[in-house]
Order: C-alpha cells, then structure tokens, then sequence
C-alpha cells in the first residue's frame, strides 16, 4: 500500500479519551476601565513582599464577564488572579513562594492565569492573525493539509468526536515538525512526521508563538516543583525533547453550524492528556471548567473520561481576559502527582459570534515512560490503581488518544496497515525514565 505524505482527505473523530473538569477563581471584581487585570488578591501581597514581578498592565475584554457567557448555559463566572511568571526560574524565595501559590492555585482552583509579556502579546496576535487567515481559506484548500504519518494539519467542524457526539470546532493541530529524512520518521515511529503546514504564513508565526509557549512551560514546571516540595528535574527532566503540541482553534457561531453536532455545544467535556495546557483565546467567550473534587474521581489515562458531568452543574465559565493566558493540567501531572494535582475537565459552548481560541499542551518526550513522584505533594498524593506497577508510556497514551479521536483519518490507517503500534514496546521509544530516587 503506498501512502503519500499529503492528502485531501480528512475524516478525523475525536471519539473520546477525557476531558472534563474546572477551577475556581479569586475574587477581585476588575470594575470598567480598570487598567490592571484582577490580579493578586491575599497571595498577592505575600509575592509582592518576595520581590516577585507585578503584571503588566493589560485591561479585561469585557466590563461585564458574565455578559460573554455563551447562551444557554449556567455556571459561576471564574475571577481568576492573574500571576506574573518570572522571565527565569532559578530557585530564589521568590520563584519558592510564587511555585507554591501556583500549586495551591490549581488545587483549589483547577485553573490559574498568567499575564503575557509584550512579546508573547505580540506572537499571540502575530498568531491569531494567521488563524483568521487560515480558516477564511476555501475548505479544499485546508482539507489538503493533512499528512499521512503524523497526526498534524487540518480538522472540520464536525469531524472530532467527544464522547459519541460530534464537536463543531475547526482545528489545524501542530505537532513536531520533523522532515522525511529525521531518523524517527525514517525508523517510522509512529504520529512522527511533518507539518502539513498551507503556506509560510501560517508556518512562521505559529512556530514562534508556540517556541514561546515551550519557555514557559519549562518555566511552569521548575514552579509546580518547587511548589509540590519535589526535586528539580523532578518534572522537567520528562520533557527533554517534549512532545509538545498544539490546537489551533475556529468555534463558528452557534447559529451558523453544519448540524453535525449538538446546539450550542463547541467541545463535549475531557481532560487533556499531558502535563499543562497553556491557552489564549480571543474576546467572544466560550470556555467552561470544573474545580478539582473529591467527588469526581477519573483517571483519563486507564478509562476515557469524556464526557464526565458535562450536562451536570458545577461548571465555572472562565471569562476572557485580556493580554493573559490560561493553565490547566493533564493527566499526566495528575498520575505524577498521584492525584495530588488533577487534570482539569473542561468543556467549550458557542457563542453569539465566531470565536479563536489556541491551546498549546506541554508533554513528556514521548520516549517517557513516567512514574508517580517519591515524596512531596504535602504528604496528601493518594494510591493509584493496583494494576500500575509498570508507569506510563507517554508516546504510547499519546498514540492511543490519537487513533481513539481519529479512527478514519488516513495516519490511522497507515500506522495500522505499517504495523508501527508495535513500536511503542521497543527499548528506543523509551529511553527516559523516573530516576531512581527523588527528593
Ligand atoms: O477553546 C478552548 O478554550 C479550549 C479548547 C480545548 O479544550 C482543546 O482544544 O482541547
Ligand atoms: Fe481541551
């Protein structure tokens, strides 16, 4: 059978591993017209008092954030801090007690909020801009960009599944660009491949936007460990050579869709499924997520949780806020931390207007093969199945995601038909482990 590496076929499904859940904000009300994103309430001032950086100024999308709900939903409206992340992370009492307001933020909240420098203000527009350009593109045209050994390039509206229903997002996903002659696309591991990227336009600014993202990440790790008392490299030594990621998101207004999926409803409830996802999206509005609980148990990465209480309340809407991104966690951070830390379910609404969105995931190599920390997380990390004695694959979870969402999509077919699965056991697809000891 002979593939080509580029093809103007695309019948994608995300057909379900998870996503569900959401945090909870604090609680300063930014009035109109105020200058400064609400930020930094009580952990303010201790991190103001540890010389941590204030926030550039950036004003809120909307005077009103409840206004931008998308209709026909109901939730509590997230008021979330907004932290300012460090331009380097290097262990002062600073980066100790801002790592700490970090964990415990996502811990209450699900969620945290992080100001954008001007630089990453100006990559996200750069970004945003060639988004717009990209979807306005006649559908021949962007359907041509997929390739048939990663899991890269374009998606319609209606062609991912959550949990059995059809989500109406528009997608052109970005995953490591590697050229045919890099070894692991020559030794045909699976999902490696190239970008099937529509032209320079959208290739340049995309990948500096995204180069940015992976700085602060890196940035994010090296806090969440302080955070969770754990040791440096605890986090960060799985992502040399990161598997990194990115969706590129069109949501079309709730009145002008295809019919294929549900009214209203952009993505059905999940969890993502690496360590971060860093997200910015533009003024419409249309994000919701659930605040960690001890009630609602999942573990995405053994059982798909799609579709987890996504018609049920206890949503929080998270508001747009301008000149700042979003951080919620995957279930890897959740099985590192043995739940200490927990993915955060999320789900998206339509609203009155089209609206973007980018969501760029932070990920173990995808040669990790993770185990939970030893120590840390304040004593509080619970047991983990019985069954989890081996650790977790991450190429392998990434792999089983990916044929799961997109069972038709012509790289599923030939990673099947090649027999590349198989790979995911070789001693070279896991070559980065746990140390021995930690902390
Ligand atoms: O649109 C958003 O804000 C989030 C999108 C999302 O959850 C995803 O792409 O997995
Ligand atoms: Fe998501």
């Amino acid at each position: 059978m002979k593939f080509s590496t580029r093809v103007c076929l695309n019948l994608s499904r995300r057909a379900g591993p998870g996503k569900a859940r959401m945090g909870t904000a604090t609680h300063i009300t930014p009035g109109a017209g105020m200058a400064m994103p609400p930020c930094f309430n009580i952990k303010n001032a201790q991190i103001t008092r540890l010389n941590v950086p204030q926030p550039t100024p950036s004003p809120v999308h909307a005077t009103n954030p409840q206004a931008t709900m998308p209709p026909g939903y109901k939730a509590e409206v997230a008021q979330l801090n907004v932290f300012q992340i460090p331009d380097r992370v290097t262990g002062t009492a600073g980066d100790k007690a801002l790592g700490k307001a970090l964990v415990d933020a996502w811990r209450r909240d699900g969620i945290i909020q992080i100001a954008m420098s001007n630089k990453q203000r100006q990559l996200w527009e750069d970004a945003k801009a060639a988004s717009r350009r990209f979807f306005k593109k006649p559908h021949a045209e962007k359907a041509a960009c997929v390739d048939s050994q990663s899991y890269s390039g374009y998606i319609a509206s209606g062609e991912e599944v959550t949990d059995g229903i059809a989500d109406y997002s528009e997608i052109f996903t970005i995953t490591k660009d590697l050229d045919m002659a890099e070894p692991r696309v020559r030794a045909k591991w699976p999902c490696h491949g190239p970008c099937p990227w529509p032209d320079i336009e959208m290739k340049e600014p995309m990948t500096q936007y995204n180069e940015s993202l992976g700085v602060e990440g890196e940035k994010l790790l090296q806090l969440a460990e302080f955070g969770l008392g754990v040791a440096p490299g605890s986090l960060t030594r799985y992502t040399q050579d990161g598997w990194h990621h990115t969706r590129v998101l069109r949501f079309p207004p709730r009145n002008a869709t295809n019919g294929k999926g549900k009214e209203g409803r952009g993505i059905g409830s999940h969890t993502d499924y690496g360590l971060l996802v860093i997200s910015a999206q533009d003024d419409v509005g249309g994000l919701f997520i659930r605040r960690p609980s001890q009630e609602e148990k999942f573990a995405n990465w053994e059982k798909s949780a799609a579709g987890l209480k996504e018609d049920e309340d206890g949503w929080v809407y998270v508001p747009p806020v301008a000149g700042t991104h979003t951080v919620i966690l995957g279930d890897m951070m959740q099985y590192l931390t043995r739940n200490y830390l927990t993915a955060t379910p999320h789900k998206v609404g339509l609203n009155t207007r089209e609206r973007f969105a980018f969501a760029y995931f932070h990920e173990p190599s995808f040669q990790a093969v993770l185990e939970p920390l030893q120590g840390g997380c304040g004593g509080k990390a619970s047991q983990l199945s019985s069954n989890d004695t081996e650790g977790v694959h991450y190429g392998t979870h990434f792999t089983n995601m990916f044929i799961r969402n997109y069972p038709d999509r012509i790289t599923t077919h030939r990673l099947m038909a090649e027999d590349r699965y198989s790979l995911l056991s070789r001693p070279e697809l896991r070559t980065i482990g746990a140390l021995p000891t930690l902390a």
